[in-house]
């Protein structure tokens, strides 16, 4: 069976949702920040501030080229790897892509926390929030589904991603 991949903007839930997902479906995950984190000994904020940017898109590139060849697994990425089309050219090959959305007020709620996402770790964090989205919007319109999760809960949003992939026939048996 093909990989579910989730996209979207920080906030927005892959991580949880996506982990709530490959339980109710029996099938394994992976989250490519902690996969990152496992394999470089570091937290992701220490990777941006340490390397850069540039870096851990570098590392990025490299675990989603490796797991993109995985199968039937549920792989939640971070936000910024839409940035490179080549990593959404993979993902896509082997998996149905489901973005998920929030709207500003949301996102900025749930990336309140400071030291996790540093690219939010700011002064002007509502502004950072507002340019990032508007920059990257398209890039997240691209996928199979999209479910705007702003008003759901993470097992409305697994429940809503169940249907679709089922309708889809990407789901076999009685999921
Ligand atoms: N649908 C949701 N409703 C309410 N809170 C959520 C929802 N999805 C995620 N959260 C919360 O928002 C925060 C960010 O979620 P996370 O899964 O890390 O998002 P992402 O991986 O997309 O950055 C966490 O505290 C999580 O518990
Ligand atoms: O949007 C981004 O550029 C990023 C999102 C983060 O993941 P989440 O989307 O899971 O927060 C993490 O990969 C890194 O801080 C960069
Ligand atoms: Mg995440």
């Amino acid at each position: 069976m093909k990989n579910i991949v989730l996209i979207g903007f920080m906030g927005t839930g892959k991580t949880s949702t996506g982990r709530l997902l490959a339980g109710r479906l029996n099938r394994p995950f992976i989250d490519v920040d902690k996969k990152i984190e496992h394999e470089t000994g570091l937290a992701i904020s220490d990777i941006f501030q340490l390397y850069g940017e540039d870096h851990f898109r570098q590392i990025e590139r490299e675990v989603i080229s490796r797991v993109a060849r995985y199968t039937n697994t549920v792989i939640a990425t971070g936000g910024g790897v839409v940035l490179k089309q080549e990593n959404m050219v993979r993902l896509k090959n082997t998996g149905v892509i489901v973005s998920l959305m929030a709207s500003l007020e949301i996102i900025l709620e749930r990336t309140a926390r400071p030291g996790i996402r540093p690219l939010l770790d700011c002064e002007d964090r509502a502004e950072r929030v507002a340019k990032l989205f508007q920059d990257r919007a398209s890039l997240y319109m691209k996928a199979d589904y999209t479910i705007d999760t702003s008003c759901m809960s993470p097992q409305q949003v697994t429940e809503r991603i169940i249907v679709f992939l089922r309708e889809g026939g990407h789901l076999r048996g009685r999921s």
